[in-house]
């Protein structure tokens, strides 16, 4: 259950109160890469300069189709220029948690995680508590501990589930605690434990494993039969909740306090003390907008300050579990170090997944993004919030401006206020809360808690605490902290990254723009770093380009690229090269596989055609007032034969959705092409073509290894994920229109 060293020696008590909770650490390398770098630059300033004096006359073929390249290939340059600034900060962070448990003892300040889902069908309660469960388990005080799910599906079989999980905590937090199991969620620990000769507490792991199926049983066949045995209904009167009607966008604002932490016999079944339980599901109204995640996080953070208060703050989505014990810990290091923790906002980690298959079909693994990019923004204290996995310090999220000298007194008791009333009282004065009503007039959703109006509420919301002078940590441990599950089938991951780059770009074009927003409060080069991510929506149209027109104009027999024997060609050729080797590396040095960066390739490819395409017109729609913000949840169920397909990495198709037809349309008009251009660069005698065209022809070569999973879905596979038939058509047609299409 490897244990992680705290990485620091014995230190005598006294010493410890000056020396810091966390080492800092940059990244080596960082001089040959910015050489190398720059003749990347150089390389590109020739493509640059070779589109512009080259650009054929009015009249002549292809101008319009060569300025189209100029155009695609200033965006590129200028692009990956963007993506530069991270890669010359990249730091590494370090918490020093033996040092923490020394210096603070019984005295640390409380936490308060919160865990939202959204619907009981795309995220089964099973599911939800498995997440609750492992963080009700983590190394922490208990008394200190207050775990808060927010139910934006009103859904009483999530409540069930929950209170189940509350009486199942008796066993299963002392179980954890006593053998130090990890990971702390019982699905995950059962499926990598699953043989019982090789657990040494043997009796133990059957019994508490017993006790777990039993209890999974009882909320898969509730949810299923749709009932909740009578029982358990009358012995708690949470319940009574769902005697009105309970619609998912209907009902009442619900507030339950589970487990009351305070309650002094409120223990685990060897007598030690459990952490607070809360459910909660704010009011919702059909004529009113409930801003989706950004709504119940505000709604979760006034509730809090109701009941609990603690000054720490964790956010998790419903399907991501503590994959490591200690990992609260090791975050309330970044805060409570002496020197620089008073300007921590936040802590993010990198979300991983626990689902990912062995070359990661869907690209979801972020090799290089968590390793390079994400640390390179947390060198200049400018780590992204991504939602989950994320520490806060309340009153960041509260509004708060940092301030010089500022050093927080976190209160260590509860707030007095609240300290006598009774979970009856608790509950009806938190209940108003959360009414649908209650932020009307007031700064909830601008100035205070997660700003709303964006579908990626979580960046816009970070870059926000950063702009109030405060700092962020990016820790991205060896052992992951929280695993969450990936998309799984294809629709499902692009329909994911259409949500986000949308709310990026819907962000980059709104006053939050990074460049003027962040202007004088952050650092440049976090500025360009946000806008690595916030530009994916409008690096659709080069990618699309690029696809699209050199293949077309191979068909017709234009040249857009330098001959061969001339020594443009060599800037064109080593940038092409240069950018992909170093890519490569990259990848394989952050951990993935050469099959695990083509499949990223691939993926990026899909994404910018498909989801960043649409994306950038929808953000375009919103911002003309045409369309309102919605946010597609991501769904986390699959089928048995697609979950089989996806572990055998064949890619799911199996919808008709528009981005398939976009996908096998580029597809068929590259291999259309690729089949043409090589005849005629073979049949042509004087190997002028071959000259002229080869670089068109071996894009569309790449192009075509790229979608070779394109063309066995669409011709080859009969299995239920492949691409229907209708999409073939529609390609077959579009593509008949593209090649008839006159070029200029
Ligand atoms: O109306 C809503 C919609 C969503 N959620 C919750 O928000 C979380 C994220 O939703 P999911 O569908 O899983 O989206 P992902 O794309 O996986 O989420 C990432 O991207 C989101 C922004 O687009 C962030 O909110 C998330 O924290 C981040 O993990 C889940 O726990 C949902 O239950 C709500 O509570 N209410
Ligand atoms: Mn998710």
């Amino acid at each position: 259950m490897g244990k992680k060293e705290g990485g620091e020696g014995e230190e005598s008590p006294t010493v410890t109160t000056t020396l810091p909770l966390f080492e800092s650490k940059t990244a080596r390398f960082i001089g040959i890469y910015r050489a190398f770098a720059s003749t990347i630059f150089v390389g590109l300033c020739l493509i640059w300069v070779y589109r512009l004096t080259n650009i054929p006359r009015a009249g002549e073929r292809g101008r319009w189709a060569w300025i189209g390249m100029l155009m695609a290939e200033f965006w590129f340059g200028l692009y990956w220029i963007i993506t530069q600034s991270v890669r010359w900060s990249v730091t590494y962070r370090q918490p020093l948690k033996n040092r923490l448990s020394q210096r603070y003892g019984e005295k640390l300040p409380g936490v308060d995680v919160f865990i939202c889902t959204a619907d009981p069908k795309m995220e089964p309660p099973t599911l939800v508590i498995n997440t609750v469960l492992s963080v009700l388990s983590c190394n922490f005080p208990s008394e200190k501990l207050s775990v808060y799910l927010s139910d934006d599906g009103g859904s009483q079989y999530t409540f069930y589930a929950l209170l189940e999980a509350s009486r199942f905590s008796k066993y299963w937090i002392p179980f954890c605690k006593k053998f130090q199991v990890e990971p702390t969620a019982p699905e995950a620990y059962f499926a990598l434990h699953s043989d019982v000769h090789d657990i040494k507490y043997g009796q133990e792991w059957l019994d508490i494993k017993k006790l777990y199926e039993e209890m999974k049983n009882r909320i898969d066949s509730a949810v299923e039969s749709g009932k909740i045995p009578e029982e358990t209904k009358n012995q708690h009167r949470g319940f009574s909740e769902w005697n009105l009607t309970v619609e998912k966008n209907d009902h009442h604002s619900i507030v339950q306090i589970i487990t009351d932490g305070r309650d002094r016999n409120a223990v685990d079944k060897d007598g030690c003390r459990l952490p607070t339980i809360v459910y909660m599901s704010r009011e919702k109204r059909p004529q009113q907008p409930h801003n989706f995640k950004a709504g119940a996080m505000n709604a979760l953070l006034r509730v809090s300050s109701e009941i609990s208060n603690g000054p720490f703050i964790l956010n998790l989505d419903c399907d991501m579990y503590a994959n490591d014990a200690d990992s609260i810990l090791e975050a309330l290091c970044f805060f409570l170090d002496e020197k620089n923790g008073h300007e921590t906002a936040f802590v993010q980690h990198p979300q991983n997944y626990d689902n990912l298959t062995k070359s990661d079909i869907y690209g979801n693994a972020c090799f290089v993004t968590n390793a390079v990019e994400l640390a390179g923004l947390g060198g200049y204290g400018a780590a992204l919030y991504c939602g989950t996995g994320c520490f806060h310090r309340r009153e960041c999220l509260f509004g708060k401006k940092y301030s010089k000298g500022y050093r927080e007194q976190w209160n260590i008791e509860r707030q007095m206020s609240t300290i006598d009333k009774s979970i009856q009282e608790l509950e009806e004065s938190a209940k108003p809360l959360i009414n649908c009503n209650y932020e009307k007039g007031t700064q909830w959703g601008k100035e205070m808690g997660l700003i709303y109006g964006c579908p990626v509420e979580d960046i816009v919301t970070g870059l926000a605490i950063q702009c109030r002078g405060w700092k962020s940590v990016y820790y991205n441990p060896e052992r992951p902290s929280f695993l969450g599950v990936a998309p799984n089938t294809l629709e499902i991951a692009l329909v994911q990254q259409k949500r986000w780059s949308e709310g990026m770009f819907q962000t980059f074009s709104s006053k939050y723009c990074p460049f003027i927003y962040g202007h004088g409060k952050i650092h440049f080069g976090a500025q360009m770093g946000y806008c690595l991510y916030l530009l994916w929506a409008p690096v659709s149209f080069p990618t699309l380009y690029y696809a699209i027109v050199p293949p077309l104009c191979l068909l017709h027999g234009i040249p857009l690229f330098p001959k061969v024997s001339s020594l443009w060609f060599l800037a064109f050729a080593y940038v092409f090269v240069a950018k992909n080797v170093y890519s490569i590396v990259e990848c394989v040095m952050c951990g993935g596989t050469l099959k695990a960066w083509w499949n990223l390739q691939r993926m990026w490819l899909f994404r910018r055609i498909t989801s960043y395409f649409f994306a950038f017109f929808d953000t375009i729609k919103r911002q003309l007032g045409l369309s309102e913000t919605h946010f597609a949840l991501t769904n986390k169920v699959i089928t048995v034969d697609v979950a089989k397909r996806y572990e055998q990495e064949v890619l799911e198709f199996g919808s008709s959705s528009i981005m398939y037809t976009v996908m096998a349309t580029t597809a068929l008009l590259n291999l259309l092409s690729l089949v043409w251009g090589t005849k005629r660069v073979v049949t042509d005698l004087e190997l002028k073509a071959l000259d002229q065209l080869i670089s068109q022809v071996i894009l569309c070569g790449i192009l075509v290894l790229i979608n070779i999973p394109v063309y066995e879905a669409l011709f080859l596979r009969s299995d239920k994920g492949h691409i229907p038939s209708s999409v073939m058509y529609k390609s077959l047609f579009l593509l008949t229109l593209a090649c008839l299409m006159p070029t200029y």
